[in-house]
């Protein structure tokens, strides 16, 4: 079996690292200037396929369309993507979670409660879920600025560590869902490239590590 022709796409950024630690023990053909090159599509050392290094939130976007077979990506962001995509395999590292948080104390009750966010789409479904009426406010990063500075009462958006929130003084109020990594597919690849895919994953699926903690 060969992994030939395939096209995959590989966040950049905080996942990226542990990403090609897992592709290199699963002796998959990642090249070697990968970390430091400043190219964007490297192919494989033998030629035999190639990687396209993109922004996570990309990522859903490339494998949809079917310009890259694979993807590997979060759970936050394929949720919040919302793509039509085949999940192939959990890959256990960036793990983290999506909650909700807020200041310690209870805010004051609002008619329409705000809620900042980088995943909208994630937080306007959960508190629809619980049949909440909330405003959700889009937001790019620096999430937890937001309560502090009165723009929303609650925050919807991954805790890892805890750091962030500790250190400008806000708590979880609830979990929403568990956050790892995952390698996904274009549905047209999975069944028109189904050996190269299925070598893919039957090489990497061994060097997941299942012991990883939050
Ligand atoms: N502490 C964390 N904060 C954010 N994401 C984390 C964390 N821990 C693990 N992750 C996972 O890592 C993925 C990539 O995070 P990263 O910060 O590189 O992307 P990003 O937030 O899209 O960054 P940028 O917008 O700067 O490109 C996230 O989608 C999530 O699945
Ligand atoms: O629980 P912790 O270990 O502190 O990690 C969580 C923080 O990390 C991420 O931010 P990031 O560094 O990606 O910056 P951003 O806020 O600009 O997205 C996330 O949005 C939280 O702010």
């Amino acid at each position: 079996m060969t992994i030939q022709g395939l096209t995959v796409a590989l966040s950049k950024g905080r996942i990226m690292d542990q990403t090609l630690d897992l592709l290199r023990e699963a002796g998959l053909p990642v090249p070697q200037d990968i970390e430091t090159s400043r190219k964007l599509i490297l192919p494989s050392m033998g030629g035999e396929i190639e990687f396209i290094l993109a922004k996570p939130v990309d990522v859903p976007t490339y494998v949809e369309y079917g310009v890259a077979d694979l993807g590997v990506v979060g759970k936050d962001v394929l949720v919040e993507a919302g793509r039509d995509l085949y999940e192939l395999l959990d890959l256990n590292i960036g793990r983290c979670k999506m909650s909700v948080a807020g200041l310690p104390e209870k805010p004051a009750h609002y008619a329409m409660p705000r809620v900042a966010s980088k995943y909208p789409r994630i937080a306007t479904e959960y508190f629809r879920g619980r049949g909440q009426q909330v405003e959700v406010i889009f937001l790019n990063g620096s999430v937890e600025l937001a309560p502090l500075i009165g723009l929303a009462e609650r925050i919807v958006d991954v805790v890892e560590t805890g750091r962030t929130l500790k250190e400008n003084g806000l708590v979880v109020q609830e979990d929403i869902m568990d956050i790892s990594t995952r390698l996904v597919a274009n549905r047209m690849s999975f069944r028109l490239k189904s050996q190269a895919i299925d070598e893919f994953v039957r090489l990497l699926r061994p060097v997941v590590k299942k012991e990883e903690t939050v």
